[in-house]
């Protein structure tokens, strides 16, 4: 081909592409189609538009459902990884959560699926989320709505554990319609009863929960599923199964060693020393607490001093809680109540000034730190005592812990300090003593004993580093101690037994007797410590009432001194013979069967001449049928009453005729009826002396003396009532009694009334 044929063909090509452009056929073609397409498009909208909304969300419910079964946990790196609703990813999204932790990342798909999960993971590590996410889901999967009640459950082994979560649940389920609610103690029990039966998500304390299905009538739980309990075929999620350590790796840990006297020193000294910085320092009971916040406020640390503990009203651990979150720089003395799951954002130190009860109370304890990736430092002080074994424990738990050394030279005392406190005020004074005996009775009720040894502790220097001049009476103590001697004693008694015995067998064989054995270390020890507490008690009289009042409440209210078992019997299980309590000694009364609240005088001659309370002298003579007939086949019930009946009546003659003025005996069957009331009437009231009946009833409402229109018909008609049932003789009556002289009845005020209340039943 030539060049000229290139040409021609090129423009023919140009010519038929312009043609092809302008042709109205192929353009209206392509509209069409176009048209086609929007006209679906608009038509499918319309139709989705008439659907109900609830129409719309099950679609899209069933969307999310159907990628349920291709949950890639594995590879999820974010929250929208998950067939999660749009708006609980908005909710976290709003909350600035993106990516979900490991414990999320592995519990979320198991949990959307419908299968049960029992996950663990360190502290600070997300688990709320991990199962918050579930419920809301799991809510929205069923369209739950206020008509359904209760759709979830959760209990929380604290009230600020459950108020957090209620936080957490409110900032990522905002989005939602549910209702949710905190039901813990020490709020209005009406107002949640009101509400309880509309609440889609409870999150409760486990003590308010009961409460509810007790008294509140509209709640109706899934009780059964709760009380099984188990999970049914779980799957178990051990994030941090495979990790060396089982604490944050960001948390660096240690301990130190002091005895206790040195503890409130070292606490001191620690808190100067981290002014800038945010702490919270466990102690061991709330007594504790209380004393020595209030103590190291009258310190002026130079931070802000905080409590929380159980003992304070439900309102001020709420504000406590909000105002530690709050704060940059705080120390924060609280009980355990605080150890679990509460989430304090950037605590920089955890202090455990004493020891914890176990292993994992002291994981969750320095959980408070470290959290989310953050860092945080843990001290524990240890005494010598608890040192080998809580350390043990630790190791064996995988906590990495290393021991350091107390400054001497860097130590602030303030013994001094704290005994003018106590000095000044008596009230502290109180508190010191009370901190000082709970703290001895929490280490007494540990049950780890290779732990937590009440009689390794100095107690007397302890009390006087608290602040007091001599250490309190505690009575719990010197019983154990008590105990630990009869128990020693036994031991030894059958110890001795048996030496007798095997130099007895030795003789028997012609052998050489064998030698006493020698006291042991731990028998010296014992008698040390035994030498310190009684040191202690004996100092002081002045004996503590929380001590007295538990431990007399314990057997009083119950009366079961002798059969209680368990924890109780180191405090029970006393010696019998040896322990004299006032319930004992009252017991062998009442066996003798002696009679309390008697009283009987005798002559010279050794004849009773008057007994209280009065004893009726047998009036009806008993018929000589009647004694055989008792002796041989017991009392007859009815025919004993009969004759009380008629003893009675035969009684009231005689005193009756005896105490009637001879004036009187003479005068008609009507005048004597009348005399007779007024006799009654008369005998209440001693003539000239004061007669309390005429007092106005403390327990009525009083008339004003002088206006008496102001009283409401109410208030009047309720007066006028309760006068006409008063016991005081009518005006007319009291009249003419005031006429005549009392009636000597030789009988003291008290035998007097006695008499009266029997003629009054007897009539
Ligand atoms: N996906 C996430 N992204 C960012 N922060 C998160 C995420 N999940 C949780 N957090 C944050 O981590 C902190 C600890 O979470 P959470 O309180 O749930 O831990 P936990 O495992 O329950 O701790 P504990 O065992 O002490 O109860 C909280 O401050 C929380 O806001």
């Amino acid at each position: 081909m030539g060049k000229e044929d290139v040409r021609s063909t090129l423009e023919k090509v140009s010519v038929l592409k312009v043609r092809h452009a302008d042709d109205p056929l192929i353009n209206f073609e392509k509209w069409k189609k176009k048209y086609q397409k929007t006209k679906i498009r608009v038509k499918k909208e319309r139709a989705r538009a008439k659907k109900p909304d609830w129409q719309v969300e099950r679609e899209q419910i069933d969307a999310l459902v159907s990628r349920y079964d291709h949950i890639n946990a594995r590879d999820a790196v974010k929250f929208s990884d998950f067939p999660i609703s749009r708006k609980t990813l908005r909710g976290l999204m709003e909350a600035q959560y993106r990516q979900p932790t490991e414990i999320q990342r592995q519990t979320i798909g198991f949990a959307l699926q419908g299968k049960d999960v029992l996950g663990a993971a360190k502290t600070g590590s997300g688990k709320t989320l991990a199962f918050l996410v579930p419920v809301l889901e799991s809510l929205y999967r069923h369209q739950w709505t206020a008509v359904d009640g209760l759709g979830a459950l959760i209990i929380s082994p604290t009230r600020e554990l459950a108020y957090q979560t209620f936080e957490v649940l409110r900032k990522v389920g905002k989005n939602h319609e549910f209702s949710a609610g905190l039901v813990i103690g020490g709020k209005d029990l009406k107002t949640e009863a009101e509400r309880i039966h509309r609440t889609n998500v409870v999150i409760c304390t486990p003590g308010r929960l009961l409460q509810h299905m007790d008294q509140t009538a509209a709640f109706h739980v899934p009780v059964k599923d709760l009380a099984r309990l188990s999970l049914k075929d779980p799957e178990y999620v051990w994030v941090h199964e495979g990790a060396m350590f089982s604490t944050p790796a960001t948390l660096e840990q240690n301990f130190v060693v002091c005895e206790l006297h040195q503890k409130v020193d070292v606490l001191f000294s620690f808190v100067r020393s981290h002014l800038q910085k945010k702490v919270i320092v466990f102690f061991a009971c709330c007594k504790e607490v209380q004393y020595l916040f209030r103590a190291f406020c009258r310190l002026r640390p130079g931070t802000p001093i905080l409590a929380l503990h159980g003992k304070q009203q439900q309102m001020k651990r709420m504000e406590v809680y909000k105002d530690f979150v709050g704060k940059k720089s705080a120390v924060l003395f609280a009980t355990d109540i605080a150890a679990r799951g509460l989430d304090f954002p950037a605590v920089n130190w955890v202090l455990q000034f004493d020891c914890p009860e176990d292993a994992d109370t002291y994981i969750h304890r320095v959980g408070r730190t470290a959290r989310y990736k953050e860092g945080g430092e843990a001290l524990l002080v240890l005494l010598p005592s608890e040192e080998e074994g809580m350390v043990a424990q630790l190791k064996d738990k995988k906590v990495p812990i290393n021991k350091i050394q107390v400054n001497p030279d860097k130590l602030q005392h303030v013994q001094l300090k704290l005994e003018a406190f106590l000095a000044q005020e008596m009230e502290q004074k109180e508190r010191a003593q009370r901190c000082f005996v709970s703290y001895l009775r929490s280490v007494h009720l540990m049950k780890n004993k290779n732990v937590f040894d009440v009689f390794q502790l100095k107690i007397h220097e302890y009390a006087l580093s608290l602040g007091l001049a001599v250490a309190p009476r505690v009575r719990f103590l010197n019983k154990a101690q008590e105990q630990k001697k009869n128990q020693k004693g036994l031991s030894e008694r059958e110890q001795s037994e048996d030496t007798e015995l095997r130099q007895f067998k030795a003789k028997l064989r012609g052998e050489a007797p064998a030698t006493e054995p020698e006291p042991t270390e731990q028998d010296e020890e014992e008698s040390t410590a035994a030498l310190f507490l009684g040191a202690a008690c004996n100092d002081d009289d002045d004996d503590l009432r929380e001590v007295d009042l538990l431990t007399v409440k314990r057997r009083d209210v119950f009366s079961l001194a002798e059969d209680l078992g368990g924890e109780d019997d180191e405090f029970l299980d006393m010696p019998k013979g040896k322990k004299v309590t006032t319930l004992s000694e009252a017991k062998k009364i009442l066996k003798r069967k002696f009679q309390v609240n008697t009283k009987i005088t005798f002559s010279e001659e050794g004849e009773t001449v008057q007994q209280w309370p009065i004893v009726q002298r047998s009036a009806a003579q008993q018929s000589a049928n009647e004694e055989l007939e008792e002796e041989f086949s017991g009392i007859n019930v009815d025919k004993a009453r009969e004759r009380l009946k008629r003893e009675d009546q035969e009684f009231d003659k005689q005193e009756y005729n005896r105490e009637r003025p001879a004036s009187a005996q003479d005068k008609s069957d009507d005048e004597e009826e009348e005399e007779e009331e007024e006799t009654v009437a008369y005998l209440d009231y001693s003539g000239d002396e004061f007669d309390p009946s005429t007092l106005p009833d403390p327990d009525k409402p009083q008339k004003p003396n002088t206006d008496t229109s102001s009283i409401t018909l109410e208030v009047s008609g309720g007066e006028s009532s309760c006068e006409d049932n008063d016991m005081s003789p009518p005006a007319s009556k009291r009249k003419r009694a005031a006429h005549r002289q009392p009636l000597d009845t030789g009988l003291s005020l008290a035998e007097d009334e006695e008499l009266v209340l029997r003629l009054l039943g007897s009539s």
